[in-house]
């Protein structure tokens, strides 16, 4: 199994720093999502700016899999997490990979391998929760989805979602979330405050 990691992203609701590498109780958060993903991963690519790479580099260096860096091509930089997807999906040579976003700390591997499981002999496997698709924690076939990307990149769609309706994906609905992922697995930290509240939640654990 195989993930990408995006975390192109500019982070202004977080604030002034880049919220891939902002400490989430001592770990920056693409390395608490690298963590997780340790276990079911052979191999991580991250998506990211050029000028994330040092400082995620930094604290990604000691991690126990192959990481590769996929930067955003310069004419689809800043487009938006679908070119993201992109490049990281482009930078794989897996026939599949986990696709997720750099703010979910709580990312829980049992949930990925069963992701992988309903993608076998499909172009996708994508959660849906409270009616609404959650393409960046969902897993991909390779090809099929870059020509979908590509497509809707070329339309002027940049969203997440909007290579969706060309695959041929696996729709896991709220029922099999809440048998196969733990509760928090989807969790995004958007905002100081929702990191501080997470913060707090370990902490009394
Ligand atoms: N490569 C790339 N990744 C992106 C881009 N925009 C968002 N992302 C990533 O997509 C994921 C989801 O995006 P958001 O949670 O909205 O992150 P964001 O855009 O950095 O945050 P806001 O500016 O507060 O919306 C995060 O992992 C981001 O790093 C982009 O333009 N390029």
């Amino acid at each position: 199994m195989h993930a990408v990691v995006v975390a192109g992203g500019r982070s202004t609701r977080f604030g002034e720093r880049d919220k891939a590498v902002a400490s989430l109780a001592g770990t920056p958060l693409i390395r608490r999502v690298a963590d997780r993903l340790a276990g079911p991963v052979e191999s991580l690519v991250v998506n990211c700016r050029p000028a994330q790479r040092a400082v995620i580099a930094d604290v990604l260096a000691d991690y126990p899999r192959p990481v590769t860096y996929a930067l955003d091509a310069p004419d689809r930089a800043g487009e938006g997490p679908l070119a993201g997807m992109g490049a990281g999906l482009r930078a794989t040579d897996a026939e599949r990979a986990f696709v997720v976003a750099c703010d979910v700390p709580f990312v829980d591997p049992a949930f990925v391998r069963y992701l992988f499981d309903r993608a076998a002999a499909r172009e996708a496997a994508v959660p849906y929760r409270e009616g609404y698709p959650e393409p960046l924690h969902a897993v991909y076939e390779v090809e099929p989805a870059l020509d979908a990307i590509e497509r809707a990149l070329d339309g002027g769609r940049r969203r997440a979602d909007a290579a969706l309706d060309a695959l041929d994906a696996s729709a896991v609905r709220e029922a099999a979330i809440g048998t196969h992922a733990a509760p928090g697995a989807f969790t995004n930290l958007n905002t100081r405050a929702a990191l501080d509240a997470a913060e707090d939640r370990l902490r009394r654990r």
